[in-house]
């Protein structure tokens, strides 16, 4: 079977004249879906579904300095774009955006940007100020650079997996009145049920079996056989793994509730130096 070679973009302008070219030419419906690249099968799926969704689909790899606190992982955060873009050849994608960090940001970190107020200071927000600000502000600059036009519809992926940030992307949508739907994409999994995460690759073959902890104790706090308490003592007991937080929330405002049907458990852990997140819904 012969591959179609995505078009690789650098620039905002050859995205753009691209979009403008195909759209041009028919293309009725956009999608896209934003990642930070090292893309493994949980990415891969979004793309399929994205490619299957719209006529153009498309497909960003932009590790964003502006949502990396200090100490995190921005330098080492692993970059593999000529794998990325061969994976995501294979599934159908049509563009890849893959600028580099001046083209995004050029002069610098950017003077007006976006803000994540009170539901961006919580949960990943508390350990990791100015993430949800730094993330926002790229997503606004993809979907303003992206906008196909009125008559097009465009539809924006975001996985279930980050769910503080999938709820402060639909909150952006709203405030700022953008031509673009939100489509949440549940999270993929390992067979053995650790939720596929680019920063999985960090971790040892021991760790990556402590990890495996998160989605068992999801589990059993769905099934009701753990307290909170006791869920947040059983992640805590696991070797190699730190507790961050572990706790309930209303899905639609992520504020507390206790753990009853409908809320959703969220979970974030350093397994070694690796911080891992996960959730489930009660
Ligand atoms: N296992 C997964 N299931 C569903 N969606 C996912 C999964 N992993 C990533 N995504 C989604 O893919 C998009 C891009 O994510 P990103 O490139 O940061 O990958 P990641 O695996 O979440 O990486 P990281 O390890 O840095 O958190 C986000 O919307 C994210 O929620
Ligand atoms: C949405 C995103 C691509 C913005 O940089 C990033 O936060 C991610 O990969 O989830
Ligand atoms: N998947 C969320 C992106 C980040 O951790 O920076």
């Amino acid at each position: 079977m012969t591959v179609t070679q995505p078009v690789v973009c650098t620039t905002v302008a050859q995205l753009r004249e691209e979009i403008a070219a195909r759209v041009a030419a028919g293309a009725a419906t956009v999608g896209l879906l934003p990642t930070m690249g090292a893309l493994h099968h949980g990415h891969l799926e979004i793309a399929r579904r994205t490619r299957a969704e719209n006529d153009l689909a498309v497909v960003s790899v932009f590790v964003n300095p502006l949502q990396f606190g200090p100490g995190e992982d921005f330098e080492s955060y692993p970059r593999q774009l000529a794998q990325d873009v061969a994976a995501l050849a294979a599934e159908g994608v049509d563009l890849v955006f893959a600028p580099p960090v001046e083209e995004m940001y050029p002069g610098g970190a950017p003077v007006v940007s976006v803000t994540s107020g009170t539901a961006g200071a919580v949960l990943e927000g508390a350990t990791r100020p100015g993430h949800f600000d730094g993330a926002l502000t790229v997503v606004n600059k993809l979907f303003t650079i992206m906008a196909p036009g009125p008559r097009i519809p465009f539809r924006a992926y975001f996985g279930e997996k980050d769910a503080q940030q999938l709820l402060l992307m639909q909150r952006m949508v709203r405030d700022f009145d953008h031509r673009v739907e939100i489509r949440p994409v549940p999270i993929v999994r390992s067979e053995r049920g650790l939720a596929l995460s680019s920063r999985n690759q960090y971790l040892s073959a021991e760790q990556a079996e402590h990890a495996l902890v998160l989605h068992r104790t999801l589990v059993a706090l769905a099934a009701g056989e753990l307290t909170l308490e006791q869920a947040r003592e059983r992640v805590a007991a696991e070797p190699e793994v730190r507790l961050d937080y572990l706790v309930t929330v209303d899905p639609q405002d992520l504020e507390l509730v206790d753990p009853a049907p409908g809320a959703l458990a969220l979970v974030a852990a350093w397994v070694g130096p690796t911080r891992l997140i996960d959730n489930m819904r009660i």
